[in-house]
């Protein structure tokens, strides 16, 4: 029998994954929003490509009994539970590669639209009026300090672009090496405590987990100076929502640029009322480049399983438990 691989979430068709694995494998497409529905239609999988809408918990995990891995189709794996999967010898991956430029640009992009007052000024454009005062208030990006936390693949590539418009970049990313600023020609803190009240300009670069929930919270805007503007292209989770309010409140902040939310895809209500924020639906990760890329190296990754070769964006190597299939020796700079 061939083996099965189901590809799920809002992924409509498997044009890319059948490319990549139609000849030794049967591809199906599985349309989940819940868990439960992965239940009654993933459990015979040899292998799953998820996206990162539909949770994948210890009761989906407990009934994959031939299931090879599961590859998310993008870099977050905060929907996937590595160390269940671990534990039944099931690979989790990623694909770290794809989208590393449009994430940057998008998170430029947003942090410009809100410095520059785009949608305000846009929108009163389209009602006639022909007047600068939707700009009142908007500063000089050059001598600005763009805080970055987290400074990985997209924090480099987003510190690279600031840098070309004049602005004063530092990092808080307790995971790089000593050094990397230097290399980057950027500077750094030790501490988020540290890098707070020198961000003019904040973004958020690090993934979602249990350590950075809500990093962003009430105290850490209260550290900001008066006047900030937030920019959030990497998970919701990392800030929480009633602290952007309380940062208007009491005006630590002035502007938010957000592509990530708490309760995706629902957008809380003052949030979305409000026109400091700017707001795209999860999108900074698209283009035509990008799409096919990511799902065509997500495809590559089941077919190293399948065909027994080694495993390479593996993402839950320290919980694995005998593992089902053959994984590459660790990466630099893996999970
Ligand atoms: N909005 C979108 O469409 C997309 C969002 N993303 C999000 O962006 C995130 C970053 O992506 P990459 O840069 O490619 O990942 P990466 O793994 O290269 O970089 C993440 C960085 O965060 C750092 N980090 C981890 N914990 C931290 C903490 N507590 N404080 C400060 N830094 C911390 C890590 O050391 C690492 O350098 C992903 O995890 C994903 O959630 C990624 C792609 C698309
Ligand atoms: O790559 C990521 O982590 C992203 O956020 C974008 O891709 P996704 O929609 O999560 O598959």
């Amino acid at each position: 029998m061939r083996p099965r691989v189901v590809v799920t979430d809002f992924l409509t068709e498997s044009r890319f994954e059948e490319e990549v694995l139609g000849d030794i494998a049967d591809v199906s497409v599985l349309e989940a929003t819940s868990e439960e529905e992965l239940l009654s239609g993933a459990t015979e999988a040899d292998a799953l490509i998820v996206f990162h809408e539909v949770p994948i918990g210890p009761a989906l995990i407990e009934r994959l009994d031939r299931c090879l891995g599961v590859v998310r189709v993008g870099v977050g794996f905060d929907n996937v539970d590595r160390q269940a999967a671990g534990a039944r010898g099931i690979l989790v991956c990623n694909v770290p590669d794809y989208g590393t430029e449009e994430v940057a640009d998008h998170t430029l992009m947003l942090l410009l639209a809100v410095a520059r007052r785009l949608v305000t000024t846009d929108q009163s454009m389209r009602k006639s009026q022909w007047q600068y005062q939707t700009m009142l208030g908007a500063p000089r990006l050059r001598g600005q300090t763009l805080g970055l936390v987290g400074c990985g693949r997209i924090g480099t590539a987003v510190a690279l672009r600031a840098r070309a418009f004049g602005m004063r970049v530092v990092f808080f990313d307790p995971y790089k090496p000593a050094g990397y600023e230097k290399a980057l020609g950027v500077e750094r803190t030790a501490t988020l405590e540290e890098l707070l009240p020198q961000s003019n300009f904040l973004s958020v670069h690090c993934p979602a987990s249990k350590e950075t929930r809500h990093l962003i919270d009430r105290r850490a805007i209260d550290l900001l100076p008066v006047g900030s503007y937030l920019i959030n292209t990497a998970r919701g989770a990392v800030v929480e929502h009633e602290a952007i309010l309380a940062g208007f409140a009491s005006g630590r902040l002035v502007g938010a640029g957000l592509d990530v939310f708490e309760t995706e895809p629902l957008v809380c209500e003052e949030l979305r009322q409000d026109d400091r924020v700017i707001m795209t639906p999860h999108a900074a990760f698209y283009s035509v480049e990008a799409f096919p890329e990511m799902r065509r190296k997500a495809a590559l990754e089941v077919r190293r399983f399948l065909e027994k070769t080694p495993a390479v964006n593996v993402v839950n190597r320290h919980f694995l438990v005998d593992p089902r299939a053959p994984l590459s020796p660790k990466l630099d700079g893996e999970p």
